[in-house]
């Protein structure tokens, strides 16, 4: 096996982490040196050409603080601002390691590492210092298509969503993921789970925007028989049914004020008690939330609890919209492109280069999801063998160009068909909203997902 050149340091006051680590990157990388005490650390990194140090958090006889950790994080980078620097923390330490990457650390790894890792994160940090530049996460050479699990695209904005997933995924962290409707906070979410050792448990998503006021608490704490009218049996709640896996409240912006109240009780106090019942039972979630709501103005507004944001905002993740990263429109529609000509056997379908430029300079109001319905529409309808813009149907660029009121077509008499009487309340309504999906779903009392159906359904 070829070792990779490349020079470490490893900084741990406990000799069997320092001898176990040597001994297992001894055979993978050129160099290896350890020290057990921190103080070295200027002079080694002055007379060594060190590329990467692994540096514990906690030095001396039962710390935990990580001031320590911090404090040798800074004078690492004050002596060679090149180093790339990985911490070690334990298990319980997420939000010091969160904080420590902010503050110039390029990675962790939890103690006790496993193997694998440890081996892939030190070769993934060699390279980056070999190539001078930040590793791009999950690059495959698939065509020109960019996979990171379920997502598609290479804008550096996007590599640090995936960055982040890398680095939290595996932890117990709460996250929260911001970002306008469509553009992939679900996907986000479920790329969290796969990479926590909850993996092989639920993933449990609650639309919090579809869940009525009253049976907030049964769907979510669930009910004893009897507990209420409807109750005919004993139902365990959502968050009972995410034990041991993971719980995404979508839409987290949607809750009133007294949910909020309830949910934080929850929260805190780790157990929920069915409705009807007394009895308090624990439950072991890792949560994500999600919205398209700007939380941080409801918490100044006065309609979203501090309280609640600091509790679910432990690592926060911004999805970008779409029309800020414009390579990945190229990326997403050659994607689309072709998964549908293949679903609907149109192999000879193809797109001009006018046409692609038109989708990359379009502002995609839906995101990925709305490119992603407006391809398959296009493939369905396109009779030639090229796709025009003209197929797409795009509206002028405007926030709510989709639904604006003129193009709403009143219907006239002899053509009051309930599917036109339909189109025109979903239209009115997406207007009156101003193309919010959840809001307009609310209004006509029916899910975002039934309201995104006759959307397509009616080419709105
Ligand atoms: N980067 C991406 N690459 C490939 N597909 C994507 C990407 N982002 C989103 N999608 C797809 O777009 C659709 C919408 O994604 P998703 O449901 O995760 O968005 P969302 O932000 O949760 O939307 P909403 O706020 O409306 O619930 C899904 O079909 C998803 O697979």
């Amino acid at each position: 096996m070829s070792k990779t050149a490349c020079q470490i340091l490893i900084v741990d006051d406990e000799d069997d982490i320092l001898t176990a680590g040597r001994l297992l990157l001894k055979q993978h990388f050129t160099s290896v040196i350890t020290t057990s005490d921190p103080y070295q650390i200027p002079a080694i990194l002055t007379e060594q050409p060190i590329d990467v140090v692994l540096l514990d958090m906690n030095y001396s006889a039962g710390a935990t603080s990580s001031k320590e950790g911090f404090y040798w994080l800074k004078q690492v980078k004050q002596t060679n601002p090149n180093v790339t620097v990985i911490l070690m923390t334990a298990y319980g330490d997420i939000e010091l390691a969160v904080r420590a990457l902010k503050e110039g650390a390029s990675d962790f790894v939890l103690k006790p590492w496993k193997n694998d890792k440890l081996v892939a994160i030190l070769k993934s940090a060699c390279q980056q210092r070999q190539q001078g530049a930040s590793p791009t996460i999950g690059q495959t050479n698939q065509g020109n298509t960019f996979h990171y699990g379920e997502f598609i695209g290479v804008s550096p904005a996007m590599q640090r969503v995936y960055q982040t997933i890398e680095k939290v995924g595996a932890t117990d962290a709460n996250v929260l993921i911001l970002g306008e409707n469509g553009t992939g906070k679900e996907v986000a979410a479920r790329a969290l789970h796969q990479r926590s050792h909850r993996a092989g448990n639920a993933f449990e998503k609650v639309d919090l925007g579809a869940v009525s006021e009253t049976l907030f608490e049964s769907e979510l704490f669930g009910h004893a028989k009897g507990a209420f009218t409807d109750a005919k049996e004993e139902r365990i709640g959502r968050m009972e049914a995410a034990n041991g896996g993971t719980l995404f409240l979508d839409e987290i912006g949607n809750l009133s004020l007294a949910l909020q109240a309830k949910l934080l009780t929850v929260l805190q106090s780790r157990q929920v008690v069915r409705l009807g019942t007394n009895k308090p039972r624990p439950i072991d979630i890792r949560l994500i939330c999600a919205t398209n709501m700007p939380l941080y103005d409801m918490v100044r507004q006065g309609t979203f609890r501090q309280d609640l944001l600091y509790r679910i905002n432990t690592v926060e993740i911004k999805l970008p919209p779409l029309r800020e990263r414009k390579e990945d429109v190229r990326l997403l529609a050659n994607h689309f492109l072709k998964a549908y000509s293949q679903k609907y056997n149109r192999p000879d379908l193809g797109m001009n280069p006018q046409t692609m430029h038109r989708l990359t300079e379009y502002h995609w109001p839906g995101n990925v999801r709305e490119l992603d319905h407006a391809m398959e529409r296009a493939v369905i309808l396109c009779d030639g063998n090229e796709l025009h813009a003209d197929d797409f149907y795009l509206a002028p660029n405007q926030s709510t160009a989709n639904y604006r009121e003129e193009a709403a077509p009143v219907p006239t008499e002899g053509d009051y068909t309930l599917e036109a009487l339909e189109k025109m309340m979903v239209q009115k309504v997406l207007i009156k909203h101003a193309g919010n999906i959840t809001h307009a779903a609310k209004e006509l009392g029916i899910t975002r997902t039934a309201l995104y159906r006759r959307i397509e359904k009616h080419g709105l």
